[in-house]
């Protein structure tokens, strides 16, 4: 079981890169490879054979993310230091005021999973709409578990309308239930990540794994071996793990979470992801409205007569004060 899951890895890997990217032009003592799982202090990279290894890097060369493209020194036994992380197309993170995390980098598209139950977070959303736009990857909302809101459109018609509003209505939302209509599932969602590298985020217990195993069959058996047979995963649902399927698929798996931060960004950045807020606050009567008890503030009035969004508005009112509180603390 654990060498044919292992030889599954290695034969998906063949499709992406060919032989001769294996050794690194530039110095044949290097490998080229591709970050597959992060366990916060080390990672697993997969060579151009399907090799995986165990890498570890110093100083800089230690923030890695998953699918970075590394250079590595072996160093026997199937670990490897990096040598080099090379340039990357985007990159998705999350950061606390002490420390920042990376999701994952080199992304084609983030899927955020949503659900009625456990109830979705529209912070959650939120951040990651910031996020995704601040990394320029686009988002793609699945809104899981439809099953339990049969004969209750009520609440259906409620969710798609708080959804519409924060999204601005330019996030490709679908509602799908993954245990209840699997083909239905995966004949929408396969067209959409076939080719593609996506990261897959959402709060516990909104059908991440569930997902993943529809689209990749064995894909968690398969990482618990991996991990196990490199001794490396102690905490495997702690970790950030790409899956790889048919087709080109590759999904980015990171542990459930509630929130996460977003200190990384400047409040330039954040009225870039909120535009409509920054657009229609350039009317505000003073140049510098806290769109709080101004006169004349364009942003009120936008919310009093149902422009803007007042879901928007907490959003970002509260970003905003969490980044000037992080600014202050420096
Ligand atoms: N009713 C219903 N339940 C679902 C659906 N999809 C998943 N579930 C259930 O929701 C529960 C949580 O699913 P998981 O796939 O483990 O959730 P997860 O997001 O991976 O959660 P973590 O592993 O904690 O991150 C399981 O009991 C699933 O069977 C669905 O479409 N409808
Ligand atoms: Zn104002």
């Amino acid at each position: 079981m654990a060498d044919s899951s292992l030889h599954k890895v290695r034969l998906a890997s063949k499709g992406k890169q060919t032989a001769q990217h294996a050794k690194n032009v530039g110095s044949p003592d290097l490998l080229n490879a591709l970050v597959v799982a992060s366990y916060g202090r080390h990672f697993l990279a997969r060579d151009a054979e399907g090799e995986i290894w165990q890498v570890y890097g110093k100083g800089k060369r230690r923030d890695v993310a998953v699918g970075d493209e590394i250079s590595i020194l072996p160093s026997g036994d199937k670990q490897a230091w990096i040598e080099e992380i090379q340039t990357r197309r985007n990159l998705v993170y999350r950061s606390d005021a002490l420390k920042s995390k990376m999701f994952a980098a080199n992304l084609d598209g983030v899927l955020l999973i949503l659900a009625i139950s456990p109830p979705y977070s529209t912070e959650l959303l939120g951040r990651t709409l910031t996020a995704c736009k601040h990394a320029d990857v686009p988002l793609t909302i699945l809104f899981n578990k439809v099953d339990i809101l049969e004969g209750d459109q009520e609440t259906l018609d409620a969710v798609e309308q708080e959804l519409f509003e924060i999204t601005l209505g330019e996030v490709p939302t679908h509602y799908i239930s993954v245990t209840e209509h699997p083909q239905e599932t995966e004949a929408l969602l396969r067209p959409l990540l076939t080719d593609k590298r996506t990261l897959i985020l959402g709060q516990s217990g909104m059908g991440k794994s569930t997902l993943i195993n529809l689209l990749i069959p064995d894909a968690l058996a398969a990482t618990n071996e991996i991990s196990m047979a490199l001794n490396a995963g102690k905490h495997t649902t702690t970790h950030t793990q790409m899956h790889f399927g048919d087709a080109g698929l590759e999904l980015i798996d990171s542990p459930g979470f509630q929130a996460f931060g977003l200190h990384h960004l400047t409040e330039a950045d954040l009225l870039n992801a909120f535009s409509d807020l920054r657009d229609e606050g350039n009317k505000c009567r003073f140049a510098n409205c806290q769109h709080k008890r101004e006169p004349d503030c364009a942003v009120k009035n936008g919310l009093e007569d149902g422009t803007l969004s007042p879901a928007r508005y907490e959003l970002y009112q509260m970003l905003k004060a969490e980044l000037e509180e992080a600014q202050s603390q420096y």
